[in-house]
């Protein structure tokens, strides 16, 4: 018995046994270091290739319902930006060293079958929703439209399922989008068909801070090169009583965890999304969720206003092209 074991551990390992331990622990790296270690050998090299052709042809990793490729008109060997881990919905915090595979042969398929992640973080025990029967209608009590905007949907306190038509939200990405680099902005999101306005384009996800948690993480992002590896994507949505106060604030990171949200670019004009806070019966927590403000065109550029220029005065240049364009982007700093 103690030969044998002497005998395997000395054999040398076949080469289809190295492919294989390849192949699972190359998604776990970034690009750069993807990039360092395809040049030590031949089949390093084609494992990567074939990583990075996986990870280019869906940002979200098969999270979402669709496919969400990048393209580089700029240049056509880059690399896709996967320097974050992709969660479809809010997220507590997670530590700096933790890393999920990307881009393996069987991550998205089983994915997508496992089905839509939980949208609520935190349910209210014991709220009680609609008791609507045979599918939620107009006098469905949870529907209270904001003007034009929806803001409450049934939730986790309602009676009714995950297929109700007052769930809009909560079914993650329904429309065809794409991922496109700017020689100036770097990555945005851009609507790869026609959309009406006032659809659901996509929830804002990624890590729920704490207000300190979250300005002493936006003084770290400042500090950052503009054009670094990582792009800071913190996003603060404020909702204010009439008096002008803020009444709710809504901290989420989704700098190293989020969806594709995270890519959109900011537009001095307000761009073409409109931010709504949604809330749902028996969730504890609002969730921040965009909307076409406009009809937007295939292969338009979405956009939204990161906020007011003055908050911050000394920002990074803005490229907006808008006309009403500030020339700085806007950064919190409270
Ligand atoms: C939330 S990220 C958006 C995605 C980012 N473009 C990327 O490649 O990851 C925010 C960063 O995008 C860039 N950005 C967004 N809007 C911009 C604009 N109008 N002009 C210049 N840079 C912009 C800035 O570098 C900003 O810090």
């Amino acid at each position: 018995m103690e030969e044998r074991q002497y005998k395997r551990t000395s054999d040398p390992l076949p080469q289809e046994a190295f492919f294989q331990c390849a192949a699972i622990v190359l998604p776990y790296l970034n690009p750069t270091e993807l990039a360092s270690i395809s040049s030590t050998c031949k089949t390093l090299y084609q494992i990567s290739t074939l990583i990075t052709s996986r990870r280019t042809s869906d940002a979200s990793g098969g999270f979402e319902n669709l496919p969400i490729p990048f393209l580089n008109p700029i240049a056509a060997d880059s690399q896709p930006y996967s320097y974050f881990l992709y969660t479809p919905t809010q997220t507590l915090r997670v530590g700096l060293e933790f890393r999920r595979p990307w881009g393996s042969d069987d991550d998205a398929r089983p994915r997508r079958e496992a089905g839509r992640a939980d949208p609520f973080l935190f349910r209210v025990e014991g709220a009680s929703g609609c008791e609507c029967a045979g599918g939620c209608g107009d006098c469905c009590p949870c529907l209270e439209p904001d003007g034009f905007l929806l803001t409450r949907e049934c939730g986790p306190g309602c009676k009714c399922d995950s297929g109700c038509g007052n769930r809009v939200t909560q079914g993650g990405v329904r429309i065809r989008l794409k991922m496109v680099k700017d020689e100036k902005k770097g990555w945005g999101l851009y609507a790869a068909e026609f959309i009406p306005n006032g659809k659901f384009i996509c929830e804002y996800a990624g890590e729920l801070l704490s207000t300190k948690e979250a300005k002493q993480r936006q003084q770290a992002y400042d500090k950052l090169p503009p054009i670094g590896c990582l792009s800071p994507a913190l996003l603060v949505v404020k909702e204010h009583l009439p008096s002008g106060n803020t009444c709710m604030r809504i901290n989420i990171d989704a700098t190293r965890i989020g969806n594709i949200t995270r890519f959109i670019n900011h537009s001095c004009d307000g761009g073409n999304l409109d931010t709504v806070i949604m809330r749902s019966s028996g969730a504890l927590l609002p969730r921040v969720c965009f909307f076409a403000s406009r009809d937007i065109q295939e292969n338009e550029e979405l956009s939204f206003s990161y906020g007011d220029v003055r908050l911050k005065p000394n920002g990074q240049q803005c490229f907006c092209g808008s006309s009403s364009c500030a020339g700085i982007l806007p950064s919190e700093h409270t």
